[in-house]
C-alpha cells in the first residue's frame, strides 16, 4: 500500500523541554513524524498544510476523563463531591447503558478534537462502547473500566471480570490507538482485596492503574479513620502504589504522602477545574514539581468542570498555583505544556510514542491560529502565549496518528450536528428514567 504523507509547511514549532527555533517543515508519513527541517520540497506529499500564523504543538494529553459523562453537563452543579456523587450523580448513572455511554462519548471526542486533545485517559461503565467511539473517532486513549466492590465478593468478581473483558477485547485495538488500564474507582469505593487483585493483575498483564485519591477531606477522614493511614500511605501499605499508577486529584497530601509518591514514582493527573468546582481544595502541584514527581493535566467528567477544554485547564492549573503560593514565578507557562503533553505521556506510560514534537514518533500534532484577536500581537513566547492567551478555541487542525481529525476547524471522522441531537435526545430519555 502507498504510503499516507502529509507536508505541514511554515509552522513555528511549540515542544516541551526542547523548543525548536524558527520556523520549519514537517513531514508526516503514515502514523509517523518521518522528518522535519528548513524546507521539504512539496512533491514530497500528497497533501500540504500552510501552517503561516500558526503554532504546532504535540496533542494534548488530558489524563482523567469520564467520557460520556459529557451527558450530564450542567446538571448538577455548585455541590460538594458528597453530594454531587450519591445524591445526583449515582441514580442518574444508574440508567446508563452501552449506547447512552457511546453517544456521550462520541460527544466527549468531538469535544477533545475542536480543543486539541488527541489522547485522553478514561475510567467509567460500559468501555466496549466508549472504545467504539474512540475507534470511529480517530483519537488516542487509555480506557479503564471503572471498578466499585464496596467490599461487596460477588460484586468485586463482576467488577474485575469486566476490565479483564475490556482488556482482554479492547487492548492494543484500532492501529494502537486503544491501550486499557485497571480502574478501581477510588480507596473509598475500591476494598483492599480489590486493590490487592489489582496490584497482581496489573504485574501479570503488563498494564497501568487509574484511581481517585485524595480529593476531599472527607477522603482523608473516612480512610484514616477505617485504615489509621493516610490514603497515600494505606495504598502504599496494600502494595498498590508504582510507577503504573495514575492518580487523579491527589489534592490533600502531607510531607510523607509527598515523600511515598516520589519513591514510589507515581503519576499524579491534577484536575484543578473539578477541584475548585467541587471546593475539594487545591493540590500541591508546586510542591510536587520541585520534589521531580510527574504532574500530569486532566479535566475530570464534564459534569464537575464544565468542559474539556485542556488549555483552559492548565491555565486555570498556573492561576491556581500561583495565587495559592501567593508566588507568581511558580507554575510556568513553559512547565504549563509539558504538563499537557509530555509529562501526560509518561504518566500513560506512552513518552517513547506522543507527547513531544521529534522524527520517529506518532504524528500526534495540533495547530493553534494565532490570526485571532486573542493571540495578536504574537509573543515570542509561544508558551505564553498557548497558555495564558489562547483556548480550546483557537485550535484549528487536530491530527492523531497520522490522521486528520480536523482541518481549518471542520471536522472529519464524526459528524457534529448529528452527535449533538443524539446526544440532547439521549439526555432527555435518561432524565425521564429518574
Ligand atoms: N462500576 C462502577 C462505576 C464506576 S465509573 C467511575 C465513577 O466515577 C465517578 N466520578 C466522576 N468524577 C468523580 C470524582 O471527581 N471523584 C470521584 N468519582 C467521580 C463517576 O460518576 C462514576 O460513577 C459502579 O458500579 O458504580
Ligand atoms: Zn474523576
Amino acid at each position: 500500500m502507498a504510503d499516507n504523507t502529509i507536508l505541514i509547511k511554515n509552522a513555528l514549532i511549540l515542544n516541551p523541554e526542547n523548543n525548536i527555533e524558527g520556523k520549519k517543515d514537517l513531514l508526516i508519513k503514515n502514523d509517523l513524524i518521518d522528518e522535519i527541517a528548513d524546507e521539504i520540497p512539496e512533491d514530497k506529499a500528497d497533501k500540504i498544510i500552510d501552517a503561516t500564523d500558526k503554532i504546532l504543538l504535540p496533542g494534548l494529553v488530558n489524563t482523567h476523563t469520564h467520557l460520556s459523562m459529557t451527558l450530564f453537563r450542567g446538571l448538577a452543579d455548585d455541590l460538594a463531591l458528597d453530594e454531587w456523587l450519591n445524591e445526583n450523580i449515582w441514580p442518574v448513572e444508574a440508567n446508563l447503558n452501552g449506547y447512552y455511554c457511546y453517544i456521550g462519548a462520541l460527544l466527549g471526542a468531538v469535544e477533545l478534537i475542536k480543543s486539541g486533545t488527541t489522547t485522553f485517559s478514561d475510567m467509567y461503565f460500559y468501555m466496549e462502547d466508549v472504545a467504539k467511539a474512540v475507534d470511529e473517532s480517530g483519537l488516542r486513549a487509555v480506557l479503564s473500566y471503572g471498578m466499585i466492590d464496596f467490599g461487596d465478593e460477588e460484586k468485586r468478581k463482576a467488577e474485575i471480570e469486566e476490565n479483564m473483558n475490556l482488556f482482554k477485547n479492547c487492548n492494543d485495538t484500532a492501529d494502537g490507538r486503544i491501550k486499557v488500564f485497571f480502574g478501581p474507582h477510588s480507596p473509598y469505593t475500591a476494598s483492599e482485596e480489590l486493590l490487592k487483585e489489582v496490584r497482581r493483575l496489573a504485574d501479570e498483564t503488563g498494564i497501568g492503574i487509574h484511581i481517585h485519591v485524595s480529593e476531599t477531606q472527607k477522603e482523608i477522614d473516612d480512610v484514616s479513620a477505617e485504615k489509621g493511614l493516610r490514603p497515600f500511605e494505606y495504598l502504599d501499605s496494600i502494595g498498590l502504589l508504582g510507577p503504573d499508577v495514575v492518580c487523579a486529584h491527589s489534592v490533600w497530601l502531607s510531607d510523607r504522602e509527598i515523600e511515598i509518591i516520589k519513591e514510589k514514582d507515581v503519576k499524579i493527573s491534577h484536575n484543578p477545574c473539578s477541584n475548585m468546582k467541587l471546593a475539594s481544595g487545591i493540590a500541591p502541584v508546586s510542591k510536587l514539581l520541585e520534589n521531580d514527581i510527574c504532574v500530569a493535566i486532566g479535566t475530570d467528567g464534564a459534569s464537575s468542570n464544565n468542559n474539556l477544554d485542556l488549555i483552559e485547564e492548565l491555565k486555570t492549573a498556573s492561576l491556581l498555583q500561583k495565587v495559592a503560593t501567593l508566588d507568581p514565578k511558580v507554575l510556568t507557562s513553559d512547565e504549563a505544556v509539558a504538563m499537557g503533553t509530555i509529562n501526560g505521556a509518561r504518566a500513560l506510560g506512552l513518552d517513547d510514542e506522543i507527547g513531544t514534537v521529534e522524527v520517529g514518533k506518532k504524528a500526534d500534532l495540533i495547530l493553534i491560529d494565532t490570526n485571532c484577536a486573542n493571540m495578536v500581537p504574537d509573543s515570542s513566547n509561544l508558551s505564553s502565549n498557548i497558555i495564558y492567551a489562547a483556548n480550546g478555541s483557537n485550535v484549528d487542525t487536530t491530527i492523531c496518528n497520522g490522521q486528520i481529525l480536523m482541518e481549518n476547524k471542520e471536522l472529519t471522522t464524526l459528524d457534529e450536528q448529528e452527535i449533538y441531537q443524539k446526544a440532547r435526545e439521549a439526555i432527555d430519555q435518561l432524565k425521564k428514567a429518574i
